[in-house]
């Protein structure tokens, strides 16, 4: 997809709008040109003054060029500021829609990098296309006033911009693999930034590992894509010199060598000196454009990729609330999740798994660390779809039409859970009354405050942070709540009152908990206990 193939999809009617009103513009300053060589031609001794129409004439010019020019930038940016609006929400989401296992194989990096630089690329190219629409329009309607002055000059100066214009092409198709090459290395940059800011403890605190992090990782990096970038802009700068170059030559030529070939009037001379000398800026100007446009063909193609790539895996999504949704049995029968990383032969499979849940239940899921215990939640929440087997609620099967539904009737809180600072999604008529409720039982009234929904503040500690992200699954109300290792951020006092109270009281309103844990002082509290070894169930 190229930007104006972007730009027509998203409102083709406004681009011809628009196209239409910056060819009047063009036109307008092609003629406004003409209509000036006409008048110069007209001064002579005996006339010294330009007949007083073509005055008026050049005005009328001047204010249509001026109009058409604004109503074609209007219409432009509005339509590619809309575009851009559109796009944004729709890689959004691509991205929601997406199974969170492609989203892991994809790396957040990746998706960071479009999110951000792929689209504020577009988003500078787009403002430059008005420009080059009306540009456009005065190249044609110039080429075709110097036509009418004389075809064969006309054919000659052609002849003359179609060779500058293939060197200056070949220029712009090395620049353009260059930003090819910055972009990828933009991937790259991008995890690096993420390790500055998820790291930042661990390079704090030893400064060796933050030197060679920074010399041999982001420092590489950032060197490459900074040569890939200067030697774009370099093959850019060249073409925009030759291009500039080719003119006076163009003008030299036709001044000094035309003459010679043929007999030419001061009209047809001084006409095309003016108008060429006028489509300098112009094409200057294009020529300045072209690094945003050939960044942007680059960041589409990426978008594009990405999209397809998000898009051949997306699942269906349903709307629906259905946090009063009950459910009788939860079997998963022979159920695999296999983790296959790209260019790399080993694999870890969780699995086959055969557990059966039901309300009321309160499941412990215990083993050794990376025995598959966060593989077997996000399996049995439906974040991962089955690699065989299969989960049934209440007898069906769940596929991939009824994986959202049937992942709303879980609350969770995963290690890596993430806190929003109000709740969203959550239209409870007394939430906040239940909210300052909850807030009590988890012992959080002196630090945090809520007013509509909202969190005062989410900068706590983990363990009072990960209490927060149990009221919010409390509010939830699903019948099935997951906690994966949520005890382990909190001090024992608090730890004995969820394995010893919070847990009992889910219980007893009928809610099937699974936990998983490594407080074996609380295993005995549990109904059932899975033990997982090496992505097996090894005891029940
Ligand atoms: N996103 C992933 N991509 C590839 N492999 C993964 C991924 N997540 C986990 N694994 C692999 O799957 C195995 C099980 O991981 P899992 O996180 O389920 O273990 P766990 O029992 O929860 O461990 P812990 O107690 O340390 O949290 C590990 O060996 C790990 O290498």
């Amino acid at each position: 997809m190229n930007l104006i193939e972007f730009l027509l999809k998203a409102a083709w009617k406004s681009v011809v709008a628009a196209a239409i009103t910056g060819s009047i513009s063009g036109m307008g300053s092609a003629a406004a040109i003409a209509l000036i060589n006409r008048s110069i031609s007209q001064i002579t001794p005996q006339h010294p003054q330009a007949p007083p129409e073509l005055l008026w004439g050049f005005l009328g010019l001047v204010t249509v060029v001026l109009v058409t020019n604004l109503i074609s930038q209007f219409l432009l940016v509005q339509l590619a500021q809309d575009a851009i609006y559109k796009l944004r929400l729709r890689i959004s989401g691509w991205i929601l829609a997406s199974p969170l296992q492609h989203l892991e194989e994809l790396g957040t990096n990746r998706l960071l990098t479009t999110l951000t630089e792929d689209i504020q690329s577009i988003s500078s190219a787009v403002f430059s296309v008005p420009t080059l629409c009306v540009n456009a329009a005065i190249v044609v309607a110039s080429f075709a006033y110097l036509g009418w002055l004389s075809i064969g000059v006309l054919l000659g100066t052609l002849t003359f911009m179609a060779l500058s214009i293939a060197l200056v092409q070949l220029l712009i198709n090395q620049a353009v693999r260059l930003f090819t090459e910055a972009r990828e290395e933009n991937d790259a940059l991008m995890k690096h930034f993420q390790a500055i800011t998820d790291g930042i403890k661990e390079l704090k605190l030893h400064s060796q590992r933050r030197e060679e992090f920074l010399q041999e990782d982001l420092q590489t990096t950032a060197a490459n894509l900074r040569n890939y970038r200067i030697g774009s802009q370099r093959a850019i700068s060249l073409s925009g010199g030759i291009g500039e170059l080719s003119f006076f030559i163009l003008l030299g030529l036709l001044v000094y060598g035309l003459p010679h070939v043929q007999t030419v009037s001061s009209e047809l001379l001084s006409g095309y000196v003016l108008t060429i000398s006028y489509l300098m800026r112009p094409i200057g100007n294009t020529l300045a454009i072209l690094p945003n446009l050939s960044q942007a063909g680059v960041a589409l193609r990426k978008i594009d990729t990405l999209g397809l790539s998000l898009a051949s895996r997306a699942e269906m999504q349903a709307r629906t609330t259905t946090s009063s949704a009950r459910f009788k049995q939860i079997e998963i029968r022979q159920a695999t999740h296999i983790y296959q990383l790209a260019g790399e032969e080993k694999t870890f499979t969780l699995g086959p798994i055969d557990l059966t849940i039901e309300p009321g239940e309160l499941i412990f899921i215990v083993g050794g660390n990376g025995s598959g215990k966060s593989t077997l939640a996000k399996l049995i929440t439906g974040l991962y779809a089955p690699d065989s087997g299969e989960v049934r609620l209440d007898g069906t099967v769940v596929d991939d039409l009824h994986r959202e539904l049937y992942r709303q009737l879980f609350s969770t809180v995963f290690a890596d859970f993430y806190l929003f600072d109000r709740f969203v999604g959550l239209q409870l008529d007394d939430g906040d009354a239940q909210a300052k409720m909850y807030l009590e039982k988890l012992q959080l009234t002196h630090k945090v405050a809520i007013e509509n929904g909202k969190l005062s503040t989410t900068a706590l500690s983990q363990g009072q942070r990960k209490r927060l992200a149990l009221l919010t699954a409390y509010l939830e109300d699903r019948p099935i709540y997951l906690f994966d290792e949520w005890a382990a951020d909190q001090d024992p006092f608090f730890r004995e009152i969820f394995y010893q109270q919070l847990l009992p009281e889910l219980k007893q309103r009928g809610k099937a908990i699974l936990v998983i844990s490594h407080d074996d002082r609380y295993f005995h509290l549990a109904d059932r206990l899975l033990k997982l070894d090496y992505g097996k169930i090894v005891r029940e």
